[in-house]
């Protein structure tokens, strides 16, 4: 649904050049939600920007919904863009205008007749729960309900794709959450294919399908969440499930253990134990829910090198796990197999 190839932005200002967007690719299937995760300066936000050509792009290039946005001539550029959503961190609501004088705007921008567009921001308004505050001003409500507004706004255009700028950053856990599962929902009832961006892990555990790291305006790890995660060397897995670094003790064997649907919950510590009659010592782990399935990490250590566990770790692989020997050596612990 949304195809990048290559995609490059770079600002200069005061004489200082900054790339913020180096070379990305990037495929977003139709009907998932895609996490774009990394921390203040990545290049998140520009990423996004070049999406509905908020941002031009120095070079590559950028197909959402089959269409080249930047080939379009300017009338069919806006046209596609009203296809394209965007919510926004600050909600970016017209104080003046009630709730429904909100969500109405984009649909007079669009030129529908008043009586259709009535019909459509209840319509919006009760997708989004909103149909008992439709007279109140973004001063009489709170964050989540901002959001809210801004979700059903973006929506008036009946888009095929959501873009979404840090859209929970501004609101507390609890709210976060409600916003989360709107979106989630939104996606399945409308089939809205949604990217977004975010320096919060809870927001990709919580709903993304497929995620991707960004660092200094490259993606350094992308893809389904659950290949993402038991990917040997994963950063999104060690962000997600961090282990607590243990002093290298020769004659052992530190592994660490990813266990995805199904494979969590089998008792593979124990199994391990029983079949080669030795004690594994369980230096850390957690497991937590991830969209729709369980995925655990452990950190275990195995008497004996890694050379002597060569059955003990093909033990491991066979029932499914993902299985990751830690360099002993190493001061930070890194993956030799
Ligand atoms: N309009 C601009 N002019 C000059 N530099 C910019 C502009 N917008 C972004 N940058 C720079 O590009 C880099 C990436 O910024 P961007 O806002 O895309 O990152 P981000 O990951 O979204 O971070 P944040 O969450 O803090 O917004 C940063 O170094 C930033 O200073």
């Amino acid at each position: 649904m949304i195809q990048i190839e290559k995609l490059k932005k770079t600002y200069r200002t005061r004489g200082r050049t900054v790339t913020a967007v180096d070379g990305v690719d990037l495929h977003v299937r139709e009907g998932e939600i895609f996490g774009v995760l990394g921390r203040s300066g990545a290049g998140k936000s520009t990423l996004l920007r070049c999406v509905n050509l908020l941002e031009r792009p120095d070079s590559g290039r950028v197909v959402v919904d089959g269409r080249d946005l930047a080939a379009l001539p300017e009338r069919e550029l806006r046209t596609a863009r009203q296809r394209i959503g965007m919510i926004h961190q600050h909600f970016g609501l017209l104080t003046s205008r009630t709730v429904a004088g909100n969500v109405a705007f984009p649909l007079e921008v669009m030129g529908v007749p008043r009586r259709e567009r009535a019909r459509r921001v209840a319509e919006l308004l009760d997708l989004v729960g909103l149909a008992e505050h439709a007279k109140a001003y973004p001063a009489q409500i709170s964050g989540g309900q901002k959001q809210r507004v801004g979700i059903a706004r973006a929506l008036a255009g009946r888009p095929r794709v959501l873009l979404s700028d840090e859209a929970t950053s501004a609101l507390d856990p609890e709210t976060t959450a409600a916003i989360l599962r709107l979106l989630r929902d939104l996606n399945r009832e409308l089939g809205l294919t949604i990217l977004l961006i975010t320096h919060e892990m809870e927001v990709v555990k919580r709903i993304c399908d497929s995620a991707a790291i960004m660092r200094a305006g490259r993606l350094t790890e992308s893809g389904p969440l659950p290949d993402l995660l038991t990917r040997p060397g994963s950063q999104l897995a060690r962000d997600l499930f961090p282990l607590p670094q243990v002093p290298a003790r020769p004659g052992t064997t530190v592994v660490d253990v990813t266990f995805v649907g199904e494979a969590a919950d089998r008792p593979f510590v124990s199994s391990l134990a029983r079949t080669y009659s030795i004690d594994v010592n369980i230096l850390g782990g957690a497991v937590e829910q991830v969209g729709d399935r369980r995925v655990g990490r452990l950190r275990i250590e195995l008497p004996g090198d890694p050379d002597a566990n060569a059955a003990q770790l093909a033990h491991l692989r066979d029932a499914g796990l993902t299985v990751e020997v830690l360099d002993a050596a190493a001061e930070r612990p890194e993956v030799v197999a």
